[in-house]
């Protein structure tokens, strides 16, 4: 896995754009705790699983429901990218790194400037764990902790 290890930090992303670019399986997973972070999220995807619809119905975030366009990270402090599309994703994480936003590159560890780490919560204590990249190690290890912490 990684040799130089990430920096931890607590991103407080209240009322700050956060932009996803893809709608699917992962960007959903990780939309929930963004949110619960009070992100002002907006997805771009022209295609969005039924939660997604949900939310952005419920003005939760806001959808845009197309592909990716040059100027979409506009005022963005995070971007998270999640496509099917290797050259959009791409696209986006060289956008990101030209305008210095830290971007979370779904398909390849190696070209992100953030990593999402495994993560729980136990009353007001948040828990994060990061493996170098090796997400199953890092979800073992969550898992472990947080039993240990609830007891
Ligand atoms: C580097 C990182 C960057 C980032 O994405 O943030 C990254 C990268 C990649 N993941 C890939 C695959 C999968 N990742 C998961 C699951 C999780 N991945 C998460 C984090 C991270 N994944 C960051 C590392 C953090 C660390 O140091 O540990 C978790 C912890 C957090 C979360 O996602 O919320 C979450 C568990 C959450 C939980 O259980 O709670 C599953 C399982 C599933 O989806 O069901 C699969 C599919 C199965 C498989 O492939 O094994 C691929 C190959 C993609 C491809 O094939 O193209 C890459 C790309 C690469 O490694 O280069
Ligand atoms: N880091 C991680 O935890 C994981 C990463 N992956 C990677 O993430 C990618 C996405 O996985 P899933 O969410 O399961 O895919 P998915 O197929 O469920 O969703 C793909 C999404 O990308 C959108 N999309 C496609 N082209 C686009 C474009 N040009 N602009 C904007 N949106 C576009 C689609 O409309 C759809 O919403 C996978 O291809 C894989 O490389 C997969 C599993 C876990």
């Amino acid at each position: 896995m990684s040799a130089v290890p990430a920096y931890l930090s607590g991103l407080r992303l209240s009322g700050r754009r956060v932009v996803v670019v893809g709608a699917g399986r992962v960007a959903a997973r990780r939309l929930g705790p963004l949110l619960e972070a009070g992100a002002l999220i907006t997805v771009i995807a022209p295609e969005a699983t039924g939660p997604i619809i949900e939310l952005a119905t419920s003005d939760a975030l806001t959808w845009l429901p197309r592909r990716y366009a040059d100027g979409d990270l506009d005022g963005a402090w995070y971007v998270l990218v999640a496509t099917d599309d290797h050259d959009c994703n791409k696209r986006v994480s060289v956008e990101a790194e030209r305008r210095r936003i830290f971007c979370v590159r779904s398909d390849d560890r190696h070209a992100a400037t953030a990593w999402t780490p495994a993560s729980g919560t136990v009353g007001d204590v948040q828990l994060g764990v990061l493996a170098g990249g090796d997400h199953t190690r890092s979800r073992l290890l969550r898992d472990q902790l947080l039993q240990q912490l609830i007891g």
